[in-house]
């Protein structure tokens, strides 16, 4: 099956909430661990006795497992192992992008099959041209994974270049979204390609109605995006919406069963 037909089975069951897996240093302290290799490793497997099976998608951030170098990445790995092998699906956050020819190279590490650093989708960075990612837009398509494409970033500081209008008349990140809504043409129900917007972004300033494919929000939480800001960017009913939360969740723990129950509390706010 391909990425997006999974991931709609998966949303049915378990609804649109993707939970982030994002061991801050701080986060090591809060939940009694030390800030080296094993306490991220408990803090990771922690995450994935609380969340495996019992959301439709968990987002590790690479970025806090390759802090802790090779040892760190080893950790990532067997991470995207035991979520999969628990049927969850598995979006490694790394934000790769880079010219075609090394964009290769990251295809091959979180897209293709046999690869342990493999989950089942990876966010991608289009600011050195969306046809520079080919390589992984293809490779995902050879191997049922997804991708995500950062179109409207969380973080004050996108603003500046995401929005900035080109010569033709559209923003740099409508021009994201068109490249994406072609790459998605036909998909039934959503496509494998997918977008980032944050539910911090305010207005929209964007049209998503011909994307067919699913959208990442992050900035839901702890960076004080709210449901109501959800349903003010993208529409009351939140179709193709994944909010995503890590801090907000993760600060319940280390029970794994707190950390569940906080997650299906924002699942359940995300119904109401
Ligand atoms: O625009 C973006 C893209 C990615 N992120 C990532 O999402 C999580 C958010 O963590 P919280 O603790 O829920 O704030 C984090 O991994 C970011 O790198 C984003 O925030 N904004």
């Amino acid at each position: 099956m391909r990425f997006g037909q999974r991931l709609a089975r998966a949303v049915a069951e378990h609804g649109p909430l993707c939970v982030g897996i994002d061991p801050h240093p701080g986060l090591l302290d809060a939940w009694g661990l030390p800030r080296d290799v094993s306490g991220l490793e408990r803090f990771a497997l922690t995450c994935v006795e609380a969340f495996g099976g019992h959301v439709a998608l968990v987002k590790p951030q690479a970025a806090f497992f390759e802090a802790h170098g090779s040892r760190g990445v080893a950790v990532l790995e067997r991470v995207v192992a035991d979520l999969r092998d628990s049927g969850t699906l598995v979006l490694v956050d790394a934000k790769r992008g880079d010219i075609g020819s090394t964009m290769s190279a990251y295809a091959a590490a979180y897209l293709a099959d046999g690869s342990p650093l493999a989950g089942d989708a990876v966010t991608l960075s289009p600011y050195l041209g969306f046809g520079s990612l080919d390589p992984a837009l293809e490779a995902a398509r050879a191997s049922g994974r997804g991708v995500f494409v950062l179109a409207l970033t969380s973080n004050a500081e996108g603003s500046s270049v995401q929005r900035a209008v080109g010569p033709d008349g559209r923003s740099v990140a409508q021009a994201v979204v068109d490249a994406a809504a072609a790459r998605n043409a036909g998909a039934d129900p959503l496509g494998d390609v997918g977008l980032v917007v944050g539910a911090t972004v305010g207005d929209l300033g964007v049209d998503l109605s011909d994307l067919h494919g699913y959208v990442l929000a992050p900035g839901f939480g702890a960076q004080g995006g709210t449901v109501a800001d959800l349903r003010a960017v993208f529409g009351r009913e939140l179709r193709g919406v994944l909010p995503t939360s890590s801090r907000d969740v993760l600060r319940h723990g280390p029970e794994p069963a707190s950390l569940r129950s906080a997650a299906a509390a924002v699942r359940h706010s995300l119904e109401m």
